[in-house]
């Protein structure tokens, strides 16, 4: 094994290698990074805490591995780096990327690219790169999607931080990123944690829409009492039309798959509790922070945190009786489930949208929406052809939510009703669409000029004297004639 490593480890030749770029964290991602960015002939070196994994990056580089260069020490690594040296984290969000930073502060000068490539926190990121600036290096946060297919094929990049390291580094992440006819899925979309906060994003919009397809399929297997493989076939179709994208795409083939262990349906034998690891809920967290409604994107938050507890839920069934209600067909159409998901999908975007809009205005950044639509039509997660009538909203009526452009206000208009047919399907059966639901409630309080809200502010005043505005005078901070009522209380009192 000694003998193996040294032949393998390219340590004794690093110095002025003069590589491109080094990668640090050979993981799913990172493994896959290497080789993509290797294959573009670009020179890189690779480092790992766990050697094995350098090791077998390089077995599978085949002719790409005279541009990989497997080295067994940091001081080498960064040694073998071109100046200004250009070095990639694909570690996990959280401490491992501060512990990696710890290790490779001393051997950086100024001038020098850190990019964290993972999954981190945009507020992490914004510490870091201030911390980082003050000793002249330059940091970037740069939001990364596709999974390991994309990270090696193709991945969408969205890229946050210093906008000369960006230039610097840019020839790279386009030439690596997946395409959209010529265009690059790759750019950047402002300072510190912007890219960071994008990808964030990205993933709680791929929650809603993951959980949005998990409801359809409720719809479509318990309530109209389709099959698998018939709901797989009910996905292929639906890939052909408005709805076609990556997660319908995977989503018509699970529904064909079987176990092999047991023969049985897969989906039979995957229990039912979904994990994650933070990036919606921290989506969710920033909505509530901004005070920007995203409900679709929470419900489908929420609904992982109750799916994780089956025993709750195995008792919620004993206690209540489970739900035996059914949809019946006349009630209900697969095309009025195809609409409802559309109708339920264009309002998630227009929250995620807005959510981006207004972090970017909280930390001054310039984000281009219609940019960050047009990234994400290929290579990440939520690809989907909607994107691309997306980016052509958001680009022609900029500032506008995207729901109220004229091309999604009249697909919204046309799938409402599906939406609504839906609900009332669902509630009646006791069927849980709380995505489908919080879709149709956004909606319908968003288009209500006078909503319900000033029976909340009366609540307010009358037991906490928080004032309120009237309908018929400007000005805040009036009271309800229970302030006097008050004031006589406390004076027999
Ligand atoms: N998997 C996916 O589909 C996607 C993941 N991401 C993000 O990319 C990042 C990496 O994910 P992924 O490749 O899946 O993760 P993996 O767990 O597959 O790989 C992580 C790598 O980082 C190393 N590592 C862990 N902790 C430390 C540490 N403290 N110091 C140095 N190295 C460390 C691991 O080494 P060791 O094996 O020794 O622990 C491993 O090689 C995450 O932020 C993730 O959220 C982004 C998009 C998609
Ligand atoms: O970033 C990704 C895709 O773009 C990850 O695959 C995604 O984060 C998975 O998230 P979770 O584990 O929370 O479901």
């Amino acid at each position: 094994m000694q003998h193996e490593q040294k032949s393998f480890y390219h340590d004794s030749g690093s110095r002025d290698r003069g590589n491109d770029i080094g990668i640090i964290g050979l993981g799913t991602m990172g493994g896959s990074l290497a080789l993509n960015i290797a294959e573009k002939g670009f020179l890189v070196s690779i480092w790992d805490q766990n050697p094995d994994k350098a090791m077998s990056v390089y077995a599978s580089a085949g002719a790409m591995r005279k541009s990989l260069h497997p080295v067994q020490t940091l001081s080498n690594f960064i040694l073998s780096l071109r100046s200004p040296r250009t070095v990639l984290l694909m570690v996990p969000a959280g401490e491992p990327v501060d512990a990696v930073l710890r290790l490779l502060q001393p051997h950086l000068d100024v001038g020098d690219i850190v990019i964290d490539a993972g999954n981190s926190n945009f507020h992490d990121t914004n510490c870091r790169a201030e911390t980082l600036d003050a000793i002249g290096l330059r940091y970037m946060g740069v939001g990364v999607s596709g999974g390991e297919a994309g990270a090696r094929r193709g991945p969408a990049i969205m890229a946050g931080g210093d906008l000369d390291a960006w230039e610097h580094v840019k020839p790279i992440f386009e030439a690596i990123a997946a395409r959209y006819g010529a265009l690059p899925c790759a750019a950047h979309v402002g300072n510190d944690g912007a890219g960071h906060l994008v990808k964030a994003v990205h993933n709680g919009i791929e929650y809603a829409d993951m959980q949005l397809i998990a409801e359809a399929s409720g719809l479509l297997t318990r309530g109209l009492k389709l099959g698998y493989r018939a709901s797989g076939a009910v996905f292929e179709d639906w890939n052909n039309g408005p709805l076609q994208s990556y997660l319908i795409e995977i989503t018509s083939k699970i529904f064909k798959e079987t176990d092999p262990e047991t023969g049985k349906p897969l989906l039979d034998v995957i229990l039912d509790c979904a994990e994650q690891k933070g990036t919606g809920r921290w989506t969710a967290i920033e909505a509530l922070n901004l005070g920007v409604p995203a409900g679709v994107i929470s419900a489908a938050v929420d609904f992982r945190f109750l799916s994780a507890r089956p025993a709750e839920r195995k008792d919620g069934q004993f206690v209540f009786s489970g739900s035996g209600a059914q949809l019946c067909a006349e009630d209900l159409s697969i095309a009025d489930i195809e609409a409802a998901l559309i109708a339920g999908k264009i309002i998630s975007y227009t929250q995620g949208f807005q959510l981006i809009q207004e972090a970017a205005d909280d930390n001054g950044w310039d984000i281009d929406l219609a940019s960050v639509a047009r990234i994400w039509r290929n290579g990440c997660i939520i690809r989907s052809a909607m994107l691309d009538e997306m980016a052509s909203a958001l680009a022609g009526a900029p500032g506008k939510s995207l729901m109220r452009s004229a091309y999604f206000a009249q697909q919204l208009s046309q799938t409402i009703p599906n939406l609504r047919k839906v609900a009332r399907a669902g509630i009646q059966a006791g069927q849980p669409i709380p995505a489908l639901m919080a879709a149709l409630a956004y909606f319908d309080t968003a288009r209500t000029s006078r909503c319900t809200a000033n029976v909340i502010q009366a609540q307010r005043d009358y037991f906490g004297a928080h004032g309120f505005m009237r309908t018929d005078q400007p000005g805040t901070g009036f009271r309800g004639p229970w302030a006097h009522e008050k004031t006589r209380v406390l004076a027999t009192a």
